[in-house]
């Protein structure tokens, strides 16, 4: 029941009071001042440089390098003739551009110098922003430091832009470019406003419970409120105010729980997007001679293994990146597997089986012509038909089987044959069937790794894996928790990881609920 009335005045001293001394404030960490400059396109000889400055003294410098003359008009590029201020020496004619803060990458002044690319004339240029005062050279990463702490870009974005500068595949740069707009980012970010509203409430309560403020359903949390306008007052009857619209604030038990499966759905997820950042383990593997060395050689575009007519060639595990269809992976070139061999072969083959179970793809290559022998036979009974039910890294490995020497095979087609899953048919000596088995590839690494262009934003890295977990975790506490302040603090901690997950903190935004989903008036 209502029975007192909340002040703005009041309600915003007990809440600040309380956010102050809970947590030091969230501001951002003040500029450095120093002004720094780099050359931000690749080292060696090239058509044209770009070289950076970011700081307060980046018009200065700007002004300096071309003569004294005038700022160019911001975000338009201008050509100018630059030169050294200490000697007046010309160094080159160039394109500049001026990005006053905070509209910048970093947010603060920035300049940038779009010089031809002979070293020379890059070297000359670094030189002279050099003996501009109050300019030293940037240190690794340091433009993106600086947009981070300026609020430019999150942590996760910040991981994006580091991805996309070294994404190696198409599907790389399209999760880099999708993290980079700040997707994950925004997920967390609503995540923690679920929180901070959950928060608030249990605090509200614990605050104001005590003085009969708050509704006992506030917490059990299906209570209805009711908004009422500026220089209104708060009421619980529906009947008061019969003339106002209601507004259920979502219960916290319920929204802890859909957080829950939110996030939850999202850890089931959590491998595929670090396979797309580091690569899916794809292992080649097979009887001997089927052609996984003539395979791997045929998808890795060279000749990273040894072929030859001889059984038993490929010993240890050949390793090699390819982009496979687009897709990060990780080709492993194994042993033919078979019993009763030499002890180094052997050796190979326990090598073998050991980094099949690593495997998140495997790619089975059989001889289409030697269907019927005891080591296909033994493979099909050993591997192939127990990949969907082993599963040693907690994810469910895939397979693609492949019937090699599709050139040799006769025009009736396969001869006697063990019951087969479907199958692929290939030659690498033709390429014939290659279209289809990259098609297949695709379709597979997209399950493993997620398709960057579909579905929820993938966690790329342990990191974002870990904090999701805590907060999870911190979740789960909520649940078992027999009193409000355990509840609250609970709920604190699963909050703080997703903040850290993009790279933010503060408690502000508490007060801010407070006063908006409490409708305090005045
Ligand atoms: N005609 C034909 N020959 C092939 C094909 N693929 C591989 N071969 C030949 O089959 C033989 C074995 O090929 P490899 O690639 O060494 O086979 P492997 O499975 O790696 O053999 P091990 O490492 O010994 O287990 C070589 O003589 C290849 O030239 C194919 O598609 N058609
Ligand atoms: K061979
Ligand atoms: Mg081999």
């Amino acid at each position: 029941m209502w029975r007192g009335l909340w002040t703005l005045p009041a309600l915003a001293a007990r809440g600040l009071r309380r956010s102050c001394s809970r947590q030091g404030s969230g501001a951002p960490a003040p500029s450095s001042g120093a002004t720094i400059f780099a050359l931000s396109s690749g080292q060696g000889r090239c058509g044209v440089a770009v070289i950076r400055t970011s700081g307060p003294a980046s018009g200065p410098a700007l002004r300096s390098l071309t003569a004294g003359r005038d700022l160019p008009p911001a975000r338009s590029a201008r050509l100018r003739l630059l030169s050294d201020p200490r000697s007046g020496e010309p160094l080159d004619r160039a394109l500049v551009l001026w990005f006053p803060g905070p509209q910048s990458f970093t947010g603060e002044d920035c300049a940038e110098f779009h010089v031809h690319g002979g070293p020379a004339v890059v070297s000359g240029v670094l030189q002279a922003l050099s003996g501009v005062p109050g300019l030293r050279p940037a240190e690794a990463g340091e433009f993106t430091r600086r947009a981070f702490t300026h609020g430019k870009l999150s942590l996760t974005e910040v991981e994006g832009l580091a991805d996309l500068i070294h994404a190696e595949t198409e599907a790389q740069r399209r999760q880099a470019l999708r993290q980079l707009d700040g997707e994950l980012g925004r997920l967390c970010h609503d995540w923690a406003e679920t929180l901070t509203t959950a928060l608030a409430h249990v605090e509200a309560y614990i605050d104001f419970g005590e003085d009969d403020n708050l509704e006992e359903d506030v917490l059990e949390r299906g209570g209805a409120y009711w908004s009422v306008g500026a220089g209104d007052t708060l009421a619980s009857q529906p009947s008061e105010l019969p003339s106002l619209p209601p507004f259920c604030l979502p219960p916290v038990d319920s929204s802890v729980r859909g957080l829950q499966a939110a996030l939850g759905a999202h850890l089931r997820d959590a491998r595929r997007g670090q396979r797309l950042r580091s690569g899916a383990h794809v292992v080649v593997a097979g009887p001997p001679n089927a052609g996984k060395s003539s395979l791997v050689n045929l998808l890795s575009r060279k000749p990273v293994s040894i072929v030859s007519p001889e059984p038993g060639t490929t010993r240890d595990v050949l390793e090699t990146p390819v982009d496979l269809a687009g897709f990060p992976a990780l080709l492993s070139d194994t042993a033919g597997l078979r019993e009763g061999v030499g002890p180094v072969e052997q050796e190979g083959v326990r090598r073998a089986r050991a980094r099949l179970e690593q495997a998140d793809l495997i790619l089975a290559v059989l001889d289409a012509c030697d269907l019927a022998s005891p080591s296909s036979c033994n493979f099909l009974d050993t591997v192939v038909a127990h990949v969907g039910d082993r599963s040693p890294n907690g994810s469910s490995q895939r397979l693609l089987l492949v019937l090699n020497k599709l050139d040799l095979l006769p025009s009736e087609g396969l001869g006697p044959s063990p019951d087969l899953p479907p199958y692929l048919l290939l030659s690498c000596v033709t390429g014939e069937g290659l279209d289809s088995l990259l098609e297949a590839l695709r379709k597979e690494l997209a399950t493993v790794c997620g398709d960057p262009s579909t579905g929820p934003p993938l966690l790329t890295r342990a990191r974002h894996q870990y904090h999701l977990q805590s907060c999870l975790d911190a979740l789960g506490h909520y649940k078992e928790a027999r009193d409000l302040a355990l509840e609250a603090e609970a709920l604190r901690v699963a909050r703080g990881h997703l903040a850290h997950l993009t790279g933010g903190g503060g408690t502000e935004e508490i007060l801010d609920v407070i006063f908006r989903d409490f409708c305090v008036g005045k």
